[in-house]
């Protein structure tokens, strides 16, 4: 089955192209919307890289398609069985991936401000091939899906009832491809059944959360209703007091619009030292810059606190798993988040094996650490492709 998936992050387009589950090529564009946005075209073992200023996802689109038809790697999308799609937020509506339709295309648009940094993007990408290729089949994999398994109580707003009957006020969670396709590879890596392991899935790209995995089900996760409660992110605040929106409207002359855009596109790493690139945000330390530094300390500290919630949402915890850009590459973040956890936690980490692990499946615990501590890239693509695979093999 000939499978091309497309991964529309807040700042990244990802995408993959499969026969079966093999990926055949693979093309990422990172910081789009920024200067200098990167992009680099991996296929039969070699990389193709360019830097040029790509001014949003639609544009993205149209460079990678002439960029897989350049190559010869898909040289008529007719031959294709199916797209699938990462769509962020499939609100009351999505348990499972879906067959797009009209009706479902309506219901995405409809959760645009559940997901305002993502979700259209999402569209974007689905309405670009519906509209060039209507014939091709094309299927939805939610961030949701796999967080449905909260036990109510982890899902409920202490918000009057009326909220969650009437609105859909109530905690999705995100990022569950990624969460799910890491415990997958966690249980493989111990050679354990995913059934009999506590997990804590730490996803740490532009967008960041924590899940609490419970044999191999979401028991909690930091995103809540939409993706900007949980961690500090890159440009997202995470959690603060609700209580400083009303606050900022009535006094700093901001409405409700202005807060918004503020906390999801003008905080986290990016409010408080003016980057939202780690890398970048590492170079300005050691070059001694005081807000990096903050942001930083600030970043890891809120990481600490969930490790610390969700050990006691699981009673007990088998391994702590990084991922996501951040937790596969960045060294100097998993020591700090690692430090200072042993006396409680067991974590112990192995600084060298840490050190020299950027993008690898690997084990960075010491042997005398009472939890595994585990660096695994994520696929969502890969697990996107297996659910899309499965829904069309439904079809015949
Ligand atoms: N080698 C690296 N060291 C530190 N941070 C890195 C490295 N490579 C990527 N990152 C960070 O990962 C983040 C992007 O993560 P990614 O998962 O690709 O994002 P997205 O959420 O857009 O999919 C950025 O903050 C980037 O700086
Ligand atoms: C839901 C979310 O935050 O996604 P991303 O990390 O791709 O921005
Ligand atoms: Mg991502």
């Amino acid at each position: 089955m000939k499978i091309l998936v497309l991964n529309a992050g807040s700042s990244s387009l990802k995408c993959q192209y499969f026969i079966d589950e093999e990926s055949i090529a693979s093309v990422t564009i990172e910081r789009i919307r920024e200067k200098e946005s990167y992009t680099v075209l991996t296929y039969a073992n070699e990389q193709r890289e360019h830097t040029s200023t790509i001014k949003d996802h639609y544009e993205a689109f149209e460079t990678l398609f002439s960029l897989l038809k350049e190559s010869h790697i898909i040289t008529d999308v007719t031959e294709l069985n199916a797209v699938g799609h990462r769509v962020v937020h499939g609100g009351p509506y999505f348990s499972r991936p879906t067959l797009i339709n009209t009706e479902v295309i309506e219901q995405i648009r409809s959760l645009i401000p559940l997901a305002p940094l993502h979700n259209p993007s999402n569209l974007e990408g689905i309405e670009v091939i519906a509209k060039a290729y209507p014939a091709l089949k094309q299927v939805a994999v939610f961030d949701t899906a796999f967080h449905q398994t909260m036990p109510e109580y982890a899902a409920r707003y202490p918000l009057p009832y009326d909220l969650y009957e009437e609105a859909h006020v109530r905690r999705y969670g995100f990022h569950g491809t990624s969460h799910a396709y890491v415990a997958k590879e966690a249980a493989k890596m111990l050679q354990q059944p995913l059934e009999t392991l506590n997990l804590i899935t730490l996803h740490l790209g532009n967008g960041a959360s924590a899940a609490a995995i419970k044999g191999g089900r979401s028991i909690d996760t930091s995103m809540g209703m939409t993706p900007l409660e949980g961690l500090m992110m890159g440009s997202r605040s995470g959690d603060i007091d609700p209580a400083i929106i009303p606050y900022l409207v009535q006094t700093q002359e901001m409405d409700v619009e202005a807060v918004d855009a503020m906390l999801n596109k003008k905080s986290g790493l990016k409010g408080v030292c003016g980057n939202n690139d780690m890398r970048k945000i590492i170079e300005k330390i050691n070059g001694g810059d005081d807000k990096s530094q903050l942001a930083l300390e600030m970043y890891v500290y809120r990481i600490k606190k969930y490790i610390g919630a969700y050990a006691t949402s699981l009673g007990h915890v088998d391994a702590i798993i990084f991922t996501g850009g951040i937790g596969e590459h960045a060294d100097l973040i998993r020591k700090m988040v690692c430090k200072g956890m042993k006396q409680t936690f067991g974590m112990i980490l192995d600084k060298e094996k840490n050190r020299s692990v950027s993008g690898e499946k690997s084990a960075i615990h010491n042997p005398e650490s009472r939890i595994d501590l585990l660096v695994i890239p994520t696929n969502e693509e890969l697990e996107i492709a297996r659910q899309t695979k499965e829904v069309i093999s439904r079809l015949s």
